[in-house]
């Protein structure tokens, strides 16, 4: 039988973070769940809340937290859950601390701004002496945290390691899928948000049903195509990390990177959508890295870069939609 690794910590207390620790302890583990906001954490402690990320749920388990960066790396196993843009820093400031071969799985779906790098390279930079692992998925904080059913995939290098990580998390309704391909999960995960952005403006801007469905179809072949390009192998872009958290995102108001460019397509600006409240949509972020890392390697990515386009404000939605429209007639497959 496998052994799971039974200290766990959770590094980020935002919506995705707490819901993993609660995932985690119902699956039996130890856990420890590390943020920065004391009153945050003083509620999830005290009440088995957290308002501003998971309204309206009472936790079912108790949660241990902590401010303290070397009490959570003194575990079996740490799971970073901060947005992508933040995993440099805290990879950094964790680093002094991890024992050498502590599994840490990422969670973040997104690639890093300017530097262009997937989360296991921003790892294998700040944190060498850990072992890198992805969980990736169709999984919305909410139904996780609520304890509703789903399956996802965790990679690492190994199987053995992978094997081990699913044995330590999965739980009645929680069934992760062992994988060994790193670059597949995660690429899959970070692309997604991007397409899940335009299919949010093609139903903000009611455009219909079948633009939907073209879109969406279309915008999976070219995460086919960069994510294959960099290494990542087809048949994972076939499972829970790429067609199904492509069909997940791309068609739920409960995401919060299609509600993003559903108020896009509905008109909202720009400056409303990244004022003080906005919610996290990684696909915003992630949308210009994906087109430099698309150019540099000769792929096509016109939708993708019609998102970057639209959020740079070089073209308007009405723009990107006749320059999609109005590309050279091809192959389907080419
Ligand atoms: N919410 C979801 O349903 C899912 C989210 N994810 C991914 O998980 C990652 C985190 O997302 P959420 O938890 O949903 O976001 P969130 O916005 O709910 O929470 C982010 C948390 O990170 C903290 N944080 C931000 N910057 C920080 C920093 N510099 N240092 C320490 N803490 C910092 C915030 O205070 C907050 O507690 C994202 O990459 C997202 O794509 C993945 C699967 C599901
Ligand atoms: O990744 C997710 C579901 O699998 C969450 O998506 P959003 O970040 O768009 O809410």
């Amino acid at each position: 039988m496998t052994t799971p690794f039974q200290r766990i910590s959770v590094l980020g207390a935002g919506a995705w973070g707490t819901a993993l620790a609660l995932n985690a302890a119902r699956a039996g583990r130890d856990v420890i769940l590390w943020g920065r906001d004391h009153e945050a954490l003083g509620k999830i402690a005290s009440e088995r809340q957290l308002p501003k990320y998971l309204p309206d749920i009472t936790f079912d388990q108790p949660l241990e937290v902590t401010t303290d960066l070397t009490e959570a790396a003194d575990v079996d196993c740490i799971l970073m859950v901060t947005p992508a843009q933040t995993t440099a820093k805290i990879a950094e400031d964790i680093s002094f601390f991890v024992r050498k071969g502590t599994p840490v799985i990422l969670a973040a779906k997104g690639l890093e701004k300017n530097t262009q790098r997937m989360m296991s390279e921003v790892l294998k930079d700040y944190l060498p002496q850990s072992r890198a692992a992805i969980l990736s998925g169709p999984s919305f904080a909410a139904d996780v945290a609520r304890g509703l059913p789903t399956a996802v995939t965790i990679a690492a290098e190994t199987d053995l390691l992978a094997e081990q990580l699913c044995a330590s998390l999965s739980n009645g309704a929680f069934r992760p899928y062992a994988s060994s391909d790193l670059i597949g999960v995660q690429m899959g995960g970070a692309l997604k948000n991007v397409l899940a952005i335009a299919c949010g403006i093609v139903q903000g801007k009611q455009l219909g049903a079948s633009a939907h469905a073209a879109l969406m179809t279309r915008g999976f072949a070219e995460i086919q195509r960069l994510a294959g390009k960099l290494g990542a192998r087809p048949e994972t872009l076939m499972g829970l990390s790429g067609f199904g958290d492509v069909t997940l995102s791309c068609s739920s108001a409960q995401s919060r990177n299609f509600s993003f460019g559903f108020a896009l397509g509905e008109g909202k600006s720009l400056a409303d959508l990244f004022g003080p409240n906005a919610k996290l949509s990684e696909g915003a972020y992630t949308a210009g890295v994906a087109v430099e890392l698309a150019s540099q390697h000769g792929i096509e990515m016109p939708i993708a870069q019609a998102v970057a386009n639209v959020l740079d404000q070089s073209i308007t939605i009405d723009e990107a939609v006749a320059g999609l429209m109005s590309r050279p007639l091809r192959r389907e497959t080419d």
